[in-house]
């Protein structure tokens, strides 16, 4: 079930120089939704992220979370509303047990700098089960793990500590489409389980329809539709309806051109 909003991006635009990289992008996730950001290279996706995650500012327009506005001065104030953002490649330590890695950079020690390492043990059990894993030994290396389960692992620390939004930054762009759609499943899981929100970043349609309930296509620094996946029959629906609307893009663009 798709909730109430959670985020609302209004009328966001972001240069570098003189590379105008948003322009006025509106944009709405909801609480229990999967929301794909599908763009080409260069469209605006990351620069966009960064600005939901904290590390960049826009120059116009806002961000408003839970129906408040916000001014992110840094990824920490985005962290506090439990945002968080994971990139590309979903790292993994192989040398260091599923524990140590679902606890990377997050560890739990007690006051004199020791490992809480049966807390971590058992938070990290629960953070598998959220996505659908029961890993009854989490002391054992990520080397010993299929490709599949060492995925698990990364998306598992991502989404125990995104509590309300993740942002998802091409999460499945370096995987087979067996693994890439496994990766989808878990954050699918964990959206529904947690009715938390996520933005996947994709530029694969594929990837864009089997993980969304709702699509959003990015060209050059605009959003030039949203859809529904359920108004979609198909990823070649999907396509289609891109390269139609940038075709008209196009010919608007050429048009306005000749008129200058
Ligand atoms: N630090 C920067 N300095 C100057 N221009 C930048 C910078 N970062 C991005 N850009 C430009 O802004 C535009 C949008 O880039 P952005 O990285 O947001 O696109 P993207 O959709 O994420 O692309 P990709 O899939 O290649 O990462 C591009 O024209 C890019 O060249």
């Amino acid at each position: 079930m798709v909730g109430e909003e959670l985020l609302r991006v209004v009328d966001v635009w972001k240069s570098y120089g003189t590379v105008v990289a948003l322009r006025g992008v509106n944009m709405v996730v909801r609480r229990g939704e999967v929301v794909a950001l599908l763009g080409d290279n260069g469209a605006g996706k990351s620069t966009l992220i960064k600005i939901i995650s904290g590390y960049l500012r826009p120059d116009r327009g806002q961000l408003i979370f839970e129906g408040k506005p916000v001014r992110f001065k840094s990824p920490l104030d985005a962290k506090a509303l439990g945002i968080e953002v994971v990139h590309q490649d979903l790292a993994v330590i192989l040398d260091l047990p599923v524990y140590r890695n679902i606890f990377l950079t997050h560890e739990v020690t007690n006051k004199l700098g020791f490992l809480k390492d049966d807390i971590m043990k058992e938070e990290a059990k629960k953070a598998l089960d959220a996505i659908g894993i029961t890993m009854p030994d989490v002391d054992v290396k990520v080397e010993s793990l299929s490709g599949g389960l060492r995925q698990a692992v990364a998306v598992a620390r991502a989404t125990y500590f995104a509590k309300k939004l993740l942002l998802m930054d091409e999460p499945t762009a370096n995987l087979n489409l067996v693994e890439a759609l496994e990766v989808i499943d878990y954050i699918r899981k964990f959206v529904k389980e947690r009715n938390a929100g996520v933005i996947f970043v994709t530029h694969n349609m594929i990837h864009a329809f089997a993980a969304a309930d709702r699509i959003y296509f990015i060209d050059k620094g605009r959003i030039l539709f949203e859809r529904r996946k359920d108004e979609l029959s198909s990823p070649d629906d999907l396509e289609m309806l891109i390269e139609k609307i940038v075709e008209e893009r196009e010919k608007e663009e050429r048009y306005e051109y000749q008129k200058a």
